[in-house]
């Protein structure tokens, strides 16, 4: 206790000094104050990314937080931490051949689910390998959680998913493990490869949530099999993987689509309708910047998949396709498919100093046409994409610093608030005389992460006969994986032969 911030006057009651170390286990927390620390008090859990919530006890007379355990500057979710935590230290300051993702990074998503159509009574699957513990765990949770919350909730009530199977490739424990701690109700099979859940006739649907490095053979196998796949973003190493992936899912008649959720979000949606419908006028520059303020060296060991080289790691794959997704959903996807043109690109990459992988990406796009008429001058329009992993686009975690992404027109401005993958509120400007300034808060309805869009959209593509999903075009994906290529290129950023070999089957 004498070493935790004063101000933070955290109270834990079953549990005193060990949680100061990431590398105890087993914390248990019957009960904590809420920091008086207004930015603490609002971090969500690093895990799951969950706020906590605060209860009344009676006991104490005072509002506490149930389930939260301190962890040298960090809060957690207790019963997050002692998930990600029970298998082994929560991070392997020795590089290793596998490694998973420590608690400050998100998005372990992974489970299999079956998804109905209410129409036509289909039963489709959707599943979801899932990564080794210990870091993986929460945010398959929640990811889960989000696909088996009740879809009316976000007026979806056309579908419904259940998850069916969980597979890992590390064993058939691991899988069983997550589908106990999840409580995902059964029937659901727990697979110790993904070559037998490929086998496994009942599965239709799998997505794929391994290193980016491993997407193009993991989907390779799963088309090869038969089945429709939801990938991960970075869908593939380069844009000649993703390429063979998308001829082969059209040859086979299968459904394929890069998990980009963000741009299933109503917020997106609307944001996108805004800009079709002239709200800001002609759409000439955008600027999106997706930074995390990490302190990398103690975050991320080397052999982390976000900065290891061999895993496809780095800012740019992770993070930089989230800015991507911002300028391209908004200076492309808004234009009518015919007037869709591939950008010029200028970038700067910085290495970092321990892999070589992108810690830094900087994105100059240049658009020959403009959104949303593409027909008055000066017909050019440009992005600017930010990433970075060292320095953060909104340090205070506040808003402070102001929205990570600026999309202007010559009417106005939108303005994004939140994570760039998971923004919260958008401000419409327009131009001085022309209206008032709206903002437009975007909640996640039953307080799910906002993961369930995405797998709506997948069983609604398979439901109605659709391989691909319009949000996410198969071209699109290319054309983003194109510019990602070239901007390695320009940076002198290459990832091992066998990772961007397009051979399949290769071991990796
Ligand atoms: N949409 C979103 O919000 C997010 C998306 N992501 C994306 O999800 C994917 C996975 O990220 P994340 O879950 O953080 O990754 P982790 O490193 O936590 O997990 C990767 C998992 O993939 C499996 N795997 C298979 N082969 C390997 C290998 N050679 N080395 C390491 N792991 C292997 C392992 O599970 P097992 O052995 O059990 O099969 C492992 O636990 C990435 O594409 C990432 O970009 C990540 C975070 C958020
Ligand atoms: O997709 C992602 O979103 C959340 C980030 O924390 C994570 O690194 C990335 O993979």
């Amino acid at each position: 206790m004498s070493r935790m911030q004063p101000e933070l006057k955290l109270r834990l009651k079953a549990l005193q000094a060990p949680m100061e170390s990431p590398l105890n286990k087993g914390h248990q927390s019957n009960g904590s104050e809420p920091p008086n620390d207004a930015t603490l008090r609002n971090t969500p859990c690093p895990i799951c990314q969950e706020k906590f919530e605060p209860t009344w006890s009676e006991e104490e007379q005072d509002w506490i937080w149930q389930d939260a355990v301190r962890v040298g500057p960090r809060i957690y979710h207790a019963s997050c931490y002692n998930e990600v935590t029970k298998d082994g230290p929560a991070r392997n300051p020795e590089p290793q051949a596998r490694t998973s993702t420590p608690d400050s990074v998100l998005g372990k998503r992974k489970a299999e689910v079956y998804s109905k159509s209410h129409r036509g009574h289909r039963r489709q699957y959707i599943s979801l390998p899932y990564p080794v513990l210990p870091a993986l765990s929460h945010l398959s949770t929640a990811f889960v959680r989000d696909l088996l919350l009740d879809p009316k909730a976000r007026d979806a009530g056309d579908v419904a998913h259940q998850v069916a199977a969980v597979a890992s490739s590390s064993s058939k424990e691991r899988a069983e493990q997550f589908i106990s701690s999840v409580g995902i109700p059964g029937p659901c099979a727990a697979y110790g490869s993904y070559e037998e859940l490929a086998a496994d006739p009942n599965v239709q649907v799998v997505y794929v949530a391994s290193p980016h490095s491993h997407h193009y053979q993991n989907v390779m196998l799963l088309l090869e099999a038969g089945k429709h796949v939801l990938c991960e973003k970075a869908f593939t190493v380069n844009a000649a993987q993703t390429r063979i992936l998308c001829e082969t899912a059209k040859k086979k008649n299968l459904f394929l689509m890069e998990a980009v959720w963000t741009r299933y979000f109503p917020l997106s949606i609307q944001v996108r309708q805004l800009i079709q419908q002239g709200a800001i006028g002609e759409v000439l520059r955008v600027v999106a910047d997706t930074s995390f303020g990490d302190d990398v060296e103690n975050t991320f060991p080397p052999s982390h998949r976000m900065v290891n080289p061999d895993l496809a790691g780095g800012a740019l794959l992770d993070l930089g396709i989230y800015s991507l997704t911002w300028v391209f959903q908004t200076l492309y996807h808004t234009l009518p498919k015919e007037q869709r043109k591939a950008p010029a690109v200028t970038s700067q990459i910085t290495p970092y100093h321990l892999t070589g992988a992108d810690e830094s990406t900087s994105i100059l796009l240049s658009f020959p046409t403009s959104t949303p008429s593409n027909d008055s001058h000066p017909k050019r329009s440009q992005g600017v994409a930010l990433t970075n992993i060292r320095c953060a686009g909104d340090p205070d975690e506040q808003g402070t610093a102001g929205p990570n992404i600026r999309i202007q027109g010559t009417k106005g401005e939108i303005q994004v608030f939140g994570n760039p993958f998971r923004p919260t509120k958008y401000r419409v400007i327009p131009k001085k005389g022309l209206g008032a300034v709206r903002d437009v808060e975007c909640p996640f309805p039953a307080g799910g992460r906002g993961m369930y869009w995405e797998a709506d959209e997948v069983a609604r593509c398979l439901r109605d006969g659709r391989l691909e999903s319009a949000g996410m075009p198969w071209e699109e994906s290319i054309v983003i994986m194109e510019v990602m290529d070239e901007v390695r290129r320009q940076g002198g950023l290459k990832y091992p032969e066998s990772i961007e070999s397009t051979k399949y089957p290769l071991q990796l």
